[in-house]
């Protein structure tokens, strides 16, 4: 039989563990369809829910966890919960977790993430989230790629762990650079995990290896491409949910769930949500087949402005092919 991706957790370098299968819920659409998304995934056994103050979907997971703490279906405890700071609420991340947690309607979240490692103009409530100046701009509140301020955001997260708010703290979009100029900053409290994007199109053996090394998980956001679900089209995914007899998105989950990377899928479609469940047991053979496509043909699909600069590469072998800086 398959075995489920739903009962594999992993444990983070502070002890406490995550579920390897989480639930993405940026909105395709009217946000508020993200509250069935929530209650199916639950009532599938998805015991993790990944959210952001900028998707603008809290208040609807916030409804759907309600509901399903009323009826008994899970504990708070039961569910992990990660939410993210935006970089226009740098200075104040705190604020943007109170907030977080109001919509979510809960005490406390799972994991707080920054959500990119650069600081970006904004008001006391964060807004707006991506300013800009009269000639369509982004507006820094310090250079993307020399810029502290960053750092400054992250030591103010670490004092969150210190309240009750958040059991843990990580990162997300952090290339080696960017990580490098963080770390010896830390004061106490060093990231569980950073989220990325990652799927076959998009193998990043470099980045992760370093992670891997310092005790940071990986967790893989945009696992189809986003949008479109253009990695689904590769003909060996196709042929190994064939073989495997499953969908190819529970082949995409496994690609990282055996590698030890959590992964986020989302979906609009109710029915698509409970079948993105199994664990088939690709061989290593398979992996390092599904991990070569990209290594021939990079893609990278989340192309947001604020995305550039930050230090991101592709590697072909050990050979330095493209810089996105
Ligand atoms: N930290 C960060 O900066 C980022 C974090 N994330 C997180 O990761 C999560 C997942 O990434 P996301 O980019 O949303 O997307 P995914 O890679 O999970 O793609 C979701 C899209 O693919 C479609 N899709 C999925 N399966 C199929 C299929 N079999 N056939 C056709 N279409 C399909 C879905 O359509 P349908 O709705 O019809 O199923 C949806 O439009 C996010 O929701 C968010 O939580 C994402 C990006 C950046
Ligand atoms: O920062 C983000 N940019 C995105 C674009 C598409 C989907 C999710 C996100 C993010 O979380």
């Amino acid at each position: 039989m398959t075995k489920l991706a739903t009962s594999v957790v992993f444990k983070l370098n502070n002890g406490k563990t995550i579920p390897a299968l989480g639930l993405g819920t940026v909105p395709s659409g009217d946000p508020k369809h993200v509250k069935d998304q929530v209650i199916t995934a639950v009532k599938a056994g998805y015991r993790h829910i990944d959210t952001a103050w900028y998707y603008g979907t809290e208040e609807y997971i916030g409804e759907a966890l309600k509901e399903l703490f009323d009826e008994g279906v899970v504990k708070r405890e039961d569910i992990f919960v990660t939410t993210k700071v935006w970089p226009s609420f740098w200075h104040n991340p705190a604020k943007s977790v109170d907030i977080s947690l109001e919509r979510l309607g809960l005490d406390y979240v799972d994991l707080v993430l920054q959500h990119w490692p650069i600081a970006l103009h904004g008001d006391e409530n964060g807004e707006p989230p991506a300013p800009k100046d009269k000639d369509g701009n982004l507006i820094y509140e310090d250079d993307p790629i020399t810029g502290e301020k960053y750092i400054q955001s992250y030591n103010k997260l670490e004092d969150l762990v210190e309240t009750s708010k958040t059991k843990s703290i990580g990162i997300s979009n952090y290339s080696i650079p960017k990580y490098k100029r963080l770390l010896p900053h830390i004061k106490k409290h060093k990231p569980v995990l950073n989220q990325i994007e990652y799927h076959p199109h998009l193998p990043q053996r470099e980045l992760v290896e370093y992670f891997q090394h310092q005790g940071i998980l990986i967790s893989a956001y945009s696992p189809v491409g986003s949008n479109g679900a253009p990695v689904i089209k590769i003909p060996l995914v196709q042929e190994l949910a064939k073989k495997y007899d499953v969908t190819p998105n529970e082949i995409l989950s496994a690609y990282h769930i055996l590698e030890g990377r959590i992964v986020l899928p989302r979906s609009s479609n109710l029915e698509r949500i409970k079948t993105i469940v199994r664990l088939p047991e690709l061989s290593k053979t398979e992996l390092e087949e599904l991990y070569q496509i990209g290594v021939k043909d990079p893609q990278r699909y989340i192309n947001d402005p604020w995305g550039y600069g930050l230090g991101f590469r592709w590697w072909k072998g050990d050979t330095l092919t493209k810089v996105f800086d």
